[in-house]
Order: C-alpha cells, then structure tokens, then sequence
C-alpha cells in the first residue's frame, strides 16, 4: 500500500468514508450506503444502478482506485456528498479526515470468517499458474497478525475505541450484527448518514426494498455480478461467496478456531467488543 498521507487530504466536510478490514463486508455495505445515499436521485427499479454496475464500482476505494495510479485524481465530479471506501487501518488517516467534519463508518465482522473469506478470495484471484497459498501457512501468517491492511485485531480496535471517543464521527458496525437485525442497523446507518428515512418511506416499505435489493442473493445472481469484472480487473463473482456466519466452521479445525478465539479474546477482553 502507498504511503498515505496525502490522500484524502481533500476530504470535505461532508465526506462519507466506510472503513474495513478486507473480507469483512464492505461490498453489502458499499451497495447498501450508496443506495441509501442516492435513493431521491435513483430509487429502486429495474433501473437501479446496481443492477448493472458491480458495488465496487460505484463506490471506489480511494486507495486501489482512485489514487492507486494518480495522484492527483478528479474527486471533484464525485456528487455531493461524496461516497469513498478504505481499508486504511485507523492509525494511517492523515489529519483532513480528523479534521474535517467528514463521517466514517467502519464494519467489522468475526475474524475467523474473515479469514476463511480472504482465504478463498485470494485463491480465486490468483493467476491460474500461480500456486495456490496454503491454508495453514496463511491461517498461522494471519494469527500473528500478517496480513494485507496489519494485525486484524489493531485494524478493528483503533476503529472501536475512536468510536467510542467520538460516536458523532464514526458508526461502528459488525456483519453479523447487521445479519441479525438488518432493519434496525440500516435506519442507524440512514441517521448517521444525515439521511433518516421517513416516515413516508417507512409506510412505503423503502427500508425492506433497500435490504432486499442489497441481500447477498439478489446481488450475486446479477448478470453484471455473474460474469462481469469491476474496474480493477477482478472478476464480480468473486466478492459473493457465500455470505453467511460461522462458514468458518466448514474449514478450521476445531484447534484452528480456538486458536483464533483466545487471540480473540486476549486482545479484545478489555475493550467491550466480542465475536
Ligand atoms: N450482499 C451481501 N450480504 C452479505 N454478505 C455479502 C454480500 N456481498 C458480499 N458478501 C460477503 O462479504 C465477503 C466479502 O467481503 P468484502 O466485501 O469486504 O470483500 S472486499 O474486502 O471488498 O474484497 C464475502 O464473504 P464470504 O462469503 O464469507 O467469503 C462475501 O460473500
């Protein structure tokens, strides 16, 4: 990853970031924010923006898309108020985003079905004469906390305590939270967002039609998602998987996942988060 602190250095005030940890759910959320953010502009028909374009596309990572090969790219024709994503852990965010009134949302998920997501995710990407990383090397690498955006457990804490510092700035949310009690987390997405539904939508059933639009079924069995790639080359398909919680249980041994939960808990027990 560049070094970083120039980007984002034009973050306006606002700004709407959705911060992550690869594999944590970023596209369901990058679909759900960008539907919620533009519903006036495109509500939802068979003409949706998503319905043809990939979530990746819509709402670009500024790190591995928008600046990966420019430095000086046009964030300007960007509507307001703009969408951006990072993987960036919290500690890499230069000053303009503290200082500006821009808003984060961060979205973290189990880290055991994190990395059986990256796991698969990075072997569907690799070039077909490329050998294919190993399960158990990649499993001990990602308990000592290697891993593409630093240790899982730093990524999501400097995210977690900052939001307790300063929930005005930063909605801390968690996958299977959202799993959970979908309806309920995407109206505190909405309010977060400065864009609460009202009480006209809710009568009209929008919240249920955003959720359905941007459930894992309907998203994956899109044509553009089926056989398309998004802009960085990747191919659509691989971001929807499975979607589910606990599929970890499908590929760690039970040594692996206990392995995984007393890192779990040794390095979250202080800090009120679980999994
Ligand atoms: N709409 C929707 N709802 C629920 N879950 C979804 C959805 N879309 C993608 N996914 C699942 O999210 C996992 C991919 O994570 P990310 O989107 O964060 O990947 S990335 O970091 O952007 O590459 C990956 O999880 P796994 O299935 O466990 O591998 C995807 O299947």
């Amino acid at each position: 990853m560049r070094s970083l602190a120039w980007i984002i250095r034009a973050t306006k005030e606002n700004d709407i970031l959705l911060a992550t940890n690869p594999k944590s759910g970023t596209t369901w959320l990058k679909a759900l924010m960008f539907t919620l953010l533009n519903r006036k502009d495109c509500p939802i028909t068979k003409d949706h923006p998503l319905v043809t374009t990939n979530p990746h596309d819509l709402v670009p990572f500024l790190e591995f898309d928008l600046y990966a090969n420019n430095q000086v790219p046009d964030l300007a024709s960007f509507a307001s108020p703009r969408l951006f994503s990072i993987h960036l852990p919290f500690t890499s965010l230069p000053k303009s985003v503290h200082e500006s009134a821009c808003k984060l949302v961060y979205l973290c998920r189990d880290p055991k079905d994190v990395f059986v997501s990256f796991w698969h995710f990075a072997n569907k990407l690799s070039p077909q004469n490329v050998e294919i990383i190993s399960f158990e090397e990649t499993f001990h690498k990602y308990c000592k906390g290697v891993s593409i955006c630093g240790p899982f457990w730093d990524h999501i804490l400097g995210y977690w305590n900052e939001s307790l510092r300063n929930p005005e700035k930063i909605l801390f949310l968690k996958y299977e939270d959202m799993k959970e009690q979908p309806r309920l987390h995407l109206r505190r997405l909405a309010e977060f967002m400065r864009c609460p539904f009202s009480a006209k939508e809710e009568t009209e059933g929008v919240v249920d039609e955003i959720l359905e639009l941007c459930s894992f079924g309907n998203l994956r069995n899109l044509e553009v998602n089926k056989d398309g790639k998004v802009s960085t080359g990747a191919e659509s398909s691989a971001f929807f998987r499975r979607g589910e919680v606990g599929d970890w249980k499908n590929y760690l041994t039970a040594e692996m996942g206990d392995q995984l939960d007393e890192i779990i808990e040794e390095k979250f027990s202080e800090s009120g988060l679980s999994f």
